[in-house]
């Protein structure tokens, strides 16, 4: 792993959570995106070098709107950059982590993403991103 690639945090309200943090940042979200596999509404801020991806949820069973019905809004996981994620994941899984998807998917800002169980990692959901060339 390379470096922290963004950090996810779960918002109720995405459109004033946008308002929110371009007040915060004194920039506008770069992106807004829609990933309907992972059942989430994203929008992306730079800040420096540092990356802050919110999301909400699309349907009751996202996995964000399971989490904001448990915890509230806060910070959902940590995604951090790897530049093989195949060997990432196979590296991890030899290490005992328990890897979500073994086949990585298409996640938001042009990324193929993997998940490692939070329970593996001391209650810290770990989102593995590598960007797709
Ligand atoms: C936009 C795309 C992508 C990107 O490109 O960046 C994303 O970031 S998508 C983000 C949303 N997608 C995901 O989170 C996918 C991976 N997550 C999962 O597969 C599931 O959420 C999960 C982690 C396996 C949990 O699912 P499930 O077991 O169905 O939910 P429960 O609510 O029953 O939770 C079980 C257990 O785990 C704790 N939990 C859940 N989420 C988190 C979390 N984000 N951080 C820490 N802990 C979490 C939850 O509290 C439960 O604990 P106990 O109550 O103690 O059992
Ligand atoms: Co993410």
């Amino acid at each position: 792993m390379r470096k922290i690639e963004h950090i996810g945090i779960a918002v109720n309200d995405l459109e004033a959570s946008n308002q929110l943090f371009e007040k915060l940042f004194g920039a506008p979200a770069y992106k807004t995106e829609e990933v309907a596999s992972e059942g989430v509404k994203t929008s992306f801020f730079m800040n420096g070098p540092n990356k802050i991806e919110l999301l909400e949820a699309t349907n009751p069973d996202s996995p964000i709107a399971k989490f904001l019905a448990k915890k509230g809004e806060g910070i959902h996981h940590i995604a951090f950059d790897v530049a093989d994620i195949t060997a990432e994941i196979a590296r991890l899984k030899a290490e005992g982590f328990t890897v979500l998807n073994e086949t990585p998917k298409k996640g938001a800002d042009n990324k193929l993403v993997a998940f490692l169980h939070p329970k593996g990692t001391n209650g810290v959901l770990v989102e593995l991103c590598q960007e797709i060339a």
